[in-house]
């Protein structure tokens, strides 16, 4: 089931140095979500402190029931259905592309390493079960052909169409997409647009999405919030973002936002 994602008073500090300010934010289950602004804004810190690769300072996050900020984040897939990608895709490059999807089955499949070592027959009726299911869900991005190829021989477009896959094979409830149309070309982008929307027909799932695309979050987001210096500058739909003046300064600066550099 969906997981509905809440963020309450979230800071981070590094040292001296503020990078998130209060940040407060809720998804409902089921969402497309969207997290935009400038560089430097603490975007991807905001999603490294709910995937648990950073500590917030002070604030609460909860994906459902759970205070993420109390469980490992080598746990939160399985505790918390929590699953994400990376702005430059983490993938095994000499394996096939099958071996790397299947990775992502690890926070549900059964058995401890020594099952595994034993080859013990439930091991490995699951395992049978999760190749075809790993089959499956790269028929259904397109990815099929690519299931026996190793990663590297790969474009990177396909890479984080990989990635998806393999984040998918967790079977999320949550899942955070970290600039996901970076280095893709307009037709892989709109390729990508098209899985989200197969993802959001076929699974129950919640989306967040990192990105500077506009036109993909316009595509794809329900709401969006506004970052900018770390703090929440507003929040609404993507075109509500898009007209809003204090967000076209955040982007361009003041002078351009009031037209003075023209
Ligand atoms: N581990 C860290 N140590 C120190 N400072 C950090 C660390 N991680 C992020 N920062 C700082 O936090 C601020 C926000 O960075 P972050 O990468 O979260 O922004 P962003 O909005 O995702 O930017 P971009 O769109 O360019 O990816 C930056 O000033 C960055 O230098």
């Amino acid at each position: 089931m969906a997981a509905r994602l809440k963020l309450t008073d979230v800071s981070l500090h590094f040292g001296g140095i503020s990078v998130l300010q209060n940040v407060s934010l809720e998804v409902e289950p089921g969402a497309v979500f969207g997290l935009v602004g400038p560089n430097g804004a603490g975007k991807t810190s905001l999603f490294n402190c709910i995937s648990g690769h950073y500590r917030p300072s002070s604030g609460s996050i909860r994906i459902d029931d759970v205070e993420t900020l109390a469980v490992h984040s080598s746990r939160l897939a399985k505790v918390a259905g929590l699953a994400r990608t990376f702005q430059h895709p983490a993938l095994r490059l000499e394996a096939s592309v099958l071996e790397n999807v299947l990775l992502g089955a690890h926070s549900h499949l059964p058995g401890g390493p020594v099952s595994w070592a034993l080859r013990l027959p439930p091991t490995m009726r699951r395992e049978r079960e999760a190749r075809a299911e790993a089959r499956d869900l790269l028929e259904r991005f397109g990815l099929a052909w690519a299931a026996d190829i190793p990663a590297d021989e790969l474009s990177h477009g396909l890479h984080k169409g990989v990635e998806l896959v393999r984040a998918m094979m967790s079977h999320p409830r949550l899942l955070l997409l970290d600039e996901p149309a970076a280095g893709l070309s307009h037709a892989e982008v709109e390729s990508f647009i098209a899985s989200v929307r197969t993802m959001r027909a076929d699974f129950d799932l919640t989306i967040v999405i990192v990105e500077h695309h506009m036109g993909l979050i316009s595509a794809l987001t329900d709401r969006v919030v506004v970052l900018d210096h770390g703090a929440k500058l507003m929040e609404g739909t993507a075109a509500e973002a898009q007209s809003d003046p204090r967000v076209v300064e955040a982007y361009l600066g003041k002078e351009v936002a009031d037209g003075d550099a023209a």
